[in-house]
């Protein structure tokens, strides 16, 4: 039967990108997504606002909400210092199954955890299960309508603290419209939208980066 799309982002990397080097596998991804196929990667513009959010927060606990095939934790993973890692969640095994070989290729292995199940059954399971005491940055890109639920089920888990850093990607297309007005009209967060595009169109896209001030 024919490939998957995952399958082919993976042959991508594997024959474009350097072992070891993270940045050859994020060029290769987006140089397959833009030229060959589209798939539903944070992208390279999208991706630059990540990277100088993460700069910025300086993570050492990151909690990422849909892995699909490893791109956007390559991304997070390969700014990381030494001790600090990615917990990263993915619903889909033939997903987390490409994202696990992508992630390897990249050598960033011992920076990231993923996990394979859904993000409303494992976020109570987190500080059990990870040893984690609050997440410094969530990046969300998941289930749409899940961002919502899971961040009232973060904060509910006392996951988010002073400071926690949440950065939610498709906030316009697909569109997280719930979440947005709850970010954007809680006293207990201070929002900021970044405008970019849909990952290798020209379609309105962006990233709303919501800091938590505490209770
Ligand atoms: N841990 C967990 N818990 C729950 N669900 C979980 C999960 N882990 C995964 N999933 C299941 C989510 C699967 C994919 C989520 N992402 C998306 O649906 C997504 C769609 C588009 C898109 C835009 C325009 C179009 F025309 C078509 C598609 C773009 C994006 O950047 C997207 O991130
Ligand atoms: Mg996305």
């Amino acid at each position: 039967t024919r490939t998957s799309r995952p399958q082919r982002i993976l042959k991508a990397v594997q024959t474009k990108a350097t072992v070891g080097d993270p940045q050859s596998v994020i060029t290769a991804i987006d140089h397959f997504c833009r030229h060959r196929e589209w798939a539903m990667n944070v992208g390279d513009e999208k991706g630059s606002i990540l990277d100088s959010v993460v700069n910025e927060v300086s993570p050492v606990t990151v909690l990422e909400l849909g892995t699909y095939c490893g791109y956007s934790t390559v991304r997070i993973a390969r700014l990381l210092p030494p001790g600090a890692c990615v917990i990263t969640l993915e619903f889909n095994p033939d997903y987390a199954a490409i994202a696990r070989q992508v992630i390897k290729w990249s050598g960033l292995e011992d920076k990231v955890q993923l996990v394979e199940g859904a993000s409303g059954d494992w976020i109570p399971w987190m500080k059990e299960h990870f040893g984690v005491q609050a997440f410094d940055l969530v990046f969300l890109d998941h289930w749409k309508e899940r961002y919502l639920p899971d961040t009232k089920l973060l904060e509910e888990c006392g996951l988010i603290q002073k400071g926690t850093v949440l950065l939610a990607d498709n906030v316009i297309c697909p569109g997280t419209p719930d979440y947005l007005e709850y970010v954007r009209n809680s006293p207990h967060y201070n929002s900021q939208y970044y405008r970019s595009h849909l990952e290798y169109t020209k379609v309105e896209d962006g990233l709303e980066k919501s800091v938590f001030l505490g209770y």
